[in-house]
């Protein structure tokens, strides 16, 4: 297993959040978190990548636990993070914002580089621009693509589809599949139920705090409880 949460529990002051969740992702798979508005999804993701701390529980990863390491050490170490809102430098060119993906590497990375730009064509096409100035889904494009110039093993994604409309979350989701085709493990948060249910092998469902259902995805989409809750009242998919 490459990255294992073992029933972690995070408090922001007296509230406990996270109330006990165990996660568990393999090499090669894209697995997805799903659930309602504050439900643990993005604490969760935070506490993985290192912004938050746990009360309990541990993080393991390739092998090392890094429940108390560092968030860039976390990077370096190949967890790579793509984070809700983008987080863009928006004074810098599309250009500089990808190479301060790569910062933490030494050695030659352009042949990442432009493997970035072949996955993001429009990204290419916008390499001077500022990217503050890049449309919303064009953000989302540059947050992803900038995660991946660190070469990371699994890539974080929180929320990808945020605010985005459907053609472009079509597109972000295709492109994520083909960075997963090409050996990059994916662990997704996403209120998108149905978006994130068709692209991941396997998910989790949370409710409170608490993992209430982990199942293959294609399960989930069938499950009437599922649909009822998160797939717009079982209308189909
Ligand atoms: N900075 C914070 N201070 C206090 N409570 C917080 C903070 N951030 C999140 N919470 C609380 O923690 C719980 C989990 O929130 P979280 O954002 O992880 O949920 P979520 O499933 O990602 O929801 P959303 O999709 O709305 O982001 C919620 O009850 C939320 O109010």
């Amino acid at each position: 297993m490459l990255l294992e949460i073992k029933d972690i529990h995070v408090h922001y002051g007296k509230i406990e959040a996270i109330k006990g969740i165990s996660v568990e992702v393999n090499e090669g798979e894209i697995v997805t978190l799903i659930g309602a508005n504050g439900a643990g999804k993005t604490t969760t993701l935070k506490t993985i990548s290192g912004l938050r701390g746990l009360s309990s529980g541990s993080i393991t990863f390739d092998g090392k636990d890094i429940s108390k390491m560092p968030g860039h050490k976390r990077v370096m170490a190949g967890l790579g993070q793509a984070p809700e809102g983008r987080g863009v430098f928006p004074g810098m060119t599309v250009h500089d914002n990808l190479l301060m993906g790569a910062y933490s590497r030494s050695g030659d990375f352009t042949a990442d580089l432009a493997e970035v730009y072949e996955l993001f064509p429009r990204l290419a096409e916008r390499r001077t621009q500022m990217g503050g100035t890049m449309s919303g889904g064009e953000q989302q494009m540059l947050a992803i693509g900038r995660a991946l110039m660190a070469k990371p093993k699994v890539l974080l994604l929180d929320e990808p589809s945020m605010g985005l409309a459907p053609l472009m979350v079509q597109q972000i989701f295709s492109i994520i599949e083909e960075i997963n085709h090409r050996g990059t493990t994916v662990l997704l948060v996403e209120q998108n139920a149905q978006q994130a249910l068709k692209l991941a092998h396997r998910a989790y469902v949370l409710e409170t705090g608490k993992v209430v259902k982990s199942a293959p995805a294609a399960e989930l989409l069938d499950d009437p409880d599922v649909q009822a809750a998160y797939l717009g009242g079982g209308l189909g998919h």
